[in-house]
């Protein structure tokens, strides 16, 4: 026995469907496949069998063979195409149950690729950004990472680190004598070439965890202005309750929206003012706390009222789109709103369009972008505070240490330091039989 499990779990959703596709990994793989199904088929065909167990026919199904390491974990491997009913999949999993598997965790499957070189830390990130992707912008960045783009790029990035520090550590054995931790001009060179291209990705990259996220829109105004209106009108549906007293919303209410491939989430609040009672009061904190960590602020100005102090205070402090609600009640009250009449729909589109345009500033479409989790972030804003210590450090052993913490920085980025602990977290995002 290896002392490896062998698991299996379904990898398509659970419900009524044509086909459920269970997946298999492990040492027992082969041997379970023989029990159930007889010979093994040709290695990635997919042949038609009987499934049978303890006398019974489970199904009858295509069967895929992945003997490793040529398959997704990097171990033996194989896939069930059965009928999708829920007994069938019962039947079978019990099945393979009394021939030793075991159900898989969730991401388990992913793990065992990571841990058996099949793909590094970033690659598995982006396989759980595949499946969570909703916009295509969304499923292309995740492509990229999936298939090794941010792996690729800092290999190249800790080959050159490598070699920088080789040399180092050969100065350090062949001082000279007359300038004693003088920094060497080729490495001096060379780190600053790296930093520089470090921090220009993080530039380029900045809007990549907004394309992950999508984008928080706040809708903020005085009560009655016509916040819940302008909500409902955007999307199409009634979300938010209108009414003609002020006051009405308190909670916050959500809804979502695409906005040039991006998913965006408009958060409609309650009506700013010195509030009547404690509920409310609650309300406007939630209100302004939400403003607060918004990426794009609607600030709301009715046209037959004049702007109100709480909003002109908000549009003062932060850059706001503002929109001139009621626009069918008169003109707008403020230079540079935009009119908007919930009502007629006059200027929705215009809204539309500023909205689409402002989200794709937030997060330009680059079609290269990798960096996509704070956590890559903060590992090259470390590499480049260690790339920073060795060009300043005044000792050659300093320096040293300083290109050796960069690496180690590098390698948490892809999993190569510390892997098991990001794994662990990343893993319990995952869905079962990924
Ligand atoms: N039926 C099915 N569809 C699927 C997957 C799967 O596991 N099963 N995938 C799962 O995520 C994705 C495809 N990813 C995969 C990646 C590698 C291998 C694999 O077996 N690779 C081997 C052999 C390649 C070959 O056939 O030439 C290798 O790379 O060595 C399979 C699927 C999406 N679609
Ligand atoms: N004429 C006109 N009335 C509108 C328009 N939009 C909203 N109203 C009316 O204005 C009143 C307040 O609308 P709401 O959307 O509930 O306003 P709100 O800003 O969400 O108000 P609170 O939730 O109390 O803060 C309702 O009676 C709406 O019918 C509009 O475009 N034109
Ligand atoms: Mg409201």
């Amino acid at each position: 026995m290896s002392g490896v499990d062998t698991l299996f779990a379904p990898a398509t959703a659970p419900g009524r469907a044509a086909i459920a596709v269970l997946r298999l990994s492990g040492p027992a793989t082969a041997a379970i496949l023989a029990g159930l199904a007889g010979p093994l088929p040709p290695p990635r065909r997919a042949s038609l069998r009987r499934l049978r167990h303890a006398g019974a026919v489970l199904d009858e199904a295509l069967l895929l063979w992945f003997p490793g390491p040529a398959s997704y974990t990097g171990e033996d491997a194989a896939e069930l195409h059965l009928h999708g009913g829920p007994a069938v999949l019962a039947g079978v999993a019990e099945a393979l149950v009394a021939l030793g598997a075991r159900p898989a965790e969730p991401g388990e499957f992913t793990r065992r690729a990571v841990l058996n070189g099949r793909m590094d830390l970033t690659a598995a990130e982006g396989v759980i950004d595949l499946i969570e992707a909703e916009t295509t912008a969304q499923a292309q960045q995740a492509l990229r990472l999936a298939g090794g783009g941010l792996h690729a790029l800092v290999e190249g990035w800790s080959g050159r680190l490598a070699s920088l520090l080789a040399r180092q550590e050969a100065l350090i054995e062949f001082e000279d004598e007359d300038l004693p931790g003088a920094l060497d001009d080729t490495v001096a060179k060379a780190l600053a070439a790296l930093s520089a291209e470090i921090a220009a990705r993080l530039d380029a990259d900045a809007g990549a965890e907004r394309v992950r996220d999508g984008l928080d829109i706040a809708i903020l105004g005085a009560p009655n202005a016509g916040k819940s209106s302008l909500l409902n009108a955007l999307v199409g549906r009634e979300a938010a309750i209108v009414s003609a007293r002020a006051g009405t919303t308190r909670d916050i209410v959500e809804a979502r929206l695409i906005l040039a491939g991006l998913p965006a989430t408009l958060a409609d609040t309650a009506g700013l003012r010195e509030a009547g009672d404690e509920i409310e009061a609650e309300g406007v904190r939630r209100a302004l706390h939400r403003g607060e960590g918004a990426d794009l602020l609607l600030a709301v100005l009715p046209c037959d009222a004049p702007p109100d102090a709480a909003t002109l205070a908000l549009i003062a402090r932060r850059p706001c789109l503002v929109v001139a609600s009621k626009a069918d009640l008169g003109p707008p009250r403020h230079p540079g709103a935009l009119p908007v009449s919930a009502r007629t729909g006059q200027g929705l589109d215009a809204l539309r369009a500023r909205l689409e345009s402002e989200a794709a500033a937030l997060a330009p479409a680059s079609g290269a972008a990798l960096l996509a989790r704070p956590r890559h972030r903060a590992a090259l804003g470390d590499t480049l505070r260690w790339l920073r210590e060795a060009a300043d450090a005044q000792l050659p052993e300093l320096r040293a240490d300083a290109l050796r913490e960069a690496l180690r920085a590098l390698g948490r980025l892809t999993g190569q330091v510390g892997a098991e602990s990001i794994l662990d977290r990343l893993f319990a995002e995952f869905c079962i039989g990924k």
